[in-house]
């Protein structure tokens, strides 16, 4: 993504929002080194005034000692002074950084998940880890490394100009190409800046994928792919940061030869002048020795402008996850969500409309459907129907586009996000758990408020009724039992206990309303009529939406609404939709959709009332 034409300037003054805390030990810093700047710049003065007094005229070596003084205590107060710098910048530089990083880990939380499908994951790290970086070590450097080194530049300049004009004058005409140089520089190198940062996420990018799908690549013999893929992604990183090199080096090349250059022809032209009377040899030591301490901050500017650019990059990347303003707010004034009914909490889907992008074909295109309180209802339709989108729209993970998701008769839009999600728990097809204890996993299930409030023996409590229920006894097998800590995404785990750990924290909370998302696929049918039974049992009250492929599972559930076309065309108990409804029938019989065997094939469907009726028992 190329840069804005924003100014550097404007970007970087967006940082002060985060730098305000640390910006008073910034600028004490700054301060220090700037004075320390300025006392290597009196330096050349003072010996001005002994060349041009002691040493030329009276000789007197009492004066030259008081000089030599003069100077020694200088350079020690130089040196306290650069140790200053360090000490005030360095601490707060590391918060800021924090801070940024903790801001933007919240608003990534609050974003719509849509946002994933702009920024990959390798992206988003190397904004909240690598620029970050960049940005905090420009701070606490590079800025006032820039700014003193400007300053010293300016101070230095006039200096030579009262020194000597004439001598000043050609000295400073190198500014003339040095100033153009710099702002070639500038748009060459911001370019490449933001290129070289780009590339680092997508190679970030590229490792995350290939460690997340390791055994897809491996069992599909495709690590060679991988790595060819990688290598080429690392050598368009690494030219990338050669033409940044590049462009660095000609700039510090052209900071080191012009200034020289120039300092050489005011050399021969200052030797001249002091020959020929028309200034004082003081003068001449005082311009040189100057135009020697300007040296460093000279040839440093290229380096800083680098840093700076480089920076800035940075700051974009990060200001424009910051800039994505979440799709999802909290209402200016929230209606709190009334006591659960003794009946169950009652969900009603309002004429609800959904399209996934702005321009994009509705997938649902005004459902009707009223949950009754305390019942399961199965939602079945064909594969890409929408019912993932219908499900999420509940929680309010997705706001609706047209109509109304009503909890208890309340819009979830009149709601905090939190109360509509402490009272909706989601479990879905793909089980994603964290790299925590089992225990963990399980407890994040329960609301925040309700777990603080709970003593250790009843979270376990918790814990264990709701393991039990999802019929995830095997972790207590575990090396360390609810203690063990189940990896990235339960990757020690297989499919179907990653699924039924994701199923106990969805129920673990005791949710007013569950929606499960084909949450059993991986079990075998016993194990699902099992769990189902666990349900029932446990969770008398609770509604229930669940997302259904199998006739198991569509058996196991009250009621039965049917997704086509994006509405829901039927609604009843399963055995009558199946001698009622032939778009029913199809998706139960198609076994595998658009794939299968068609609208007019007979069914195969098990009659499932013996099914239900063993569970019930
Ligand atoms: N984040 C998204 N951005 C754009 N389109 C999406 C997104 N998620 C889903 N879709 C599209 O919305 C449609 C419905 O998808 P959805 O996942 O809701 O179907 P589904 O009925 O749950 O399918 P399945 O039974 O295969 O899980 C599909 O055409 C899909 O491509």
């Amino acid at each position: 993504m190329p840069p804005s034409d924003a100014s550097t300037t404007r970007a970087l003054l967006r940082l002060v929002r985060w730098a305000r805390p640390a910006l008073p030990r910034v600028v004490a810093g700054g301060s220090a080194t700037l004075v320390a700047s300025l006392i290597a710049l009196a330096v050349p003065q003072v010996l001005r005034w002994v060349v041009n007094g002691p040493l030329l005229t009276d000789g007197s070596r009492a004066a030259v000692v008081q000089a030599a003084l003069l100077v020694l205590l200088l350079g020690v107060l130089e040196a306290v002074l650069v140790w200053c710098r360090r000490a005030l910048i360095a601490t707060p530089g590391t918060s800021v950084e924090r801070t940024m990083r903790t801001d933007l880990f919240r608003h990534l939380l609050d974003l719509p998940v849509a946002v994933h499908d702009r920024w990959s994951g390798g992206q988003l790290l190397q904004r909240s880890m690598g620029d970050l970086h960049t940005v905090r070590r420009w701070m606490v450097f590079g800025l006032v490394q820039l700014v003193v080194s400007a300053t010293t530049v300016l101070v230095g300049a006039v200096l030579l100009l009262v020194t000597s004009p004439l001598l000043g004058a050609v000295y400073l005409c190198g500014a003339v190409p040095v100033v153009w140089l710099g702002f070639r520089f500038r748009q060459d190198y911001k370019v490449v800046a933001r290129r070289a940062r780009d590339q680092a996420g997508d190679l970030a990018t590229s490792v995350e994928e290939s460690v997340h799908g390791i055994r897809v690549l491996k069992a599909f013999g495709r690590g060679e792919d991988a790595l060819e893929d990688f290598v080429r992604q690392a050598d368009e990183l690494r030219g990338t940061e050669l033409d940044k090199a590049r462009a660095q080096s000609r700039m510090s090349f052209a900071l080191a030869w012009i200034p020289e250059t120039t300092l050489a022809v005011a050399l021969g032209l200052g030797v001249w002048l002091a020959a020929t009377d028309r200034v004082s040899v003081g003068a001449l030591v005082a311009f040189f020795a100057t135009a020697a301490v300007m040296t460093r901050p000279v040839e440093s500017l290229g380096q800083l402008l680098g840093m700076t650019l480089d920076a800035r990059a940075g700051t974009d990347r990060f200001l424009e996850v910051m800039d994505t303003a979440p799709a999802l707010s909290d209402p200016a004034a929230p209606v709190a969500l009334p006591p659960v009914p003794a009946e169950g909490t009652r969900v009603e889907l309002r004429d609800v409309r959904f399209a996934h992008g702005a321009g994009t074909r509705e997938v649902l295109r005004g459902v009707d459907l009223v949950l009754e309180p305390g019942l399961t209802t199965a939602l079945v339709g064909l594969t890409g129907s929408g019912k993932t989108t219908l499900l999420q729209l509940v929680p309010r993970l997705y706001d609706v586009t047209g109509g109304a998701v009503l909890l208890d008769g309340l819009d979830v839009r009149d709601l905090t996000r939190r109360d509509v999600r402490g009272a909706v728990a989601v479990a879905f097809e793909d089980p994603i758990l964290f790299s925590a204890s089992v225990r963990d996993n399980v407890l994040m299930g329960v609301p925040v408020e309700r777990l603080a409030a709970m003593s250790p023996q009843e979270a376990d409590e918790a814990v264990r009724v709701a393991l039990d229920v999802a019929r995830a006894g095997f972790v207590h097998r575990l090396p360390q039992g609810l203690d063990t800590v189940i990896g990235e995404e339960g990757m020690s785990l297989s499919g179907g206990q990653r699924q039924r750990v994701a199923l106990a924290r969805a129920i673990a909370g005791r949710p007013r309303v569950l929606v499960l998302d084909d949450p059993l696929s991986a079990l075998d049918v016993a194990t699902e009529a099992e769990v189902t039974a666990g349900l029932r049992r446990v969770l008398t009250g609770t509604t229930t939406l669940v997302v259904a492929h199998r006739t198991s599972t569509v058996a196991l559930a009250d009621r039965v609404a049917v997704l086509e076309d994006g509405r829901v065309t039927g609604v009843g108990r399963h055995a009558d939709l199946l001698a009622t409804h032939p778009h029913y029938r199809y998706v139960l019989t198609a076994e595998g959709g658009p794939d299968g065997p068609g609208p007019g094939a007979h069914p195969t469907v098990p009659d499932p009332r013996g099914l239900a009726e063993e569970v019930r028992r």
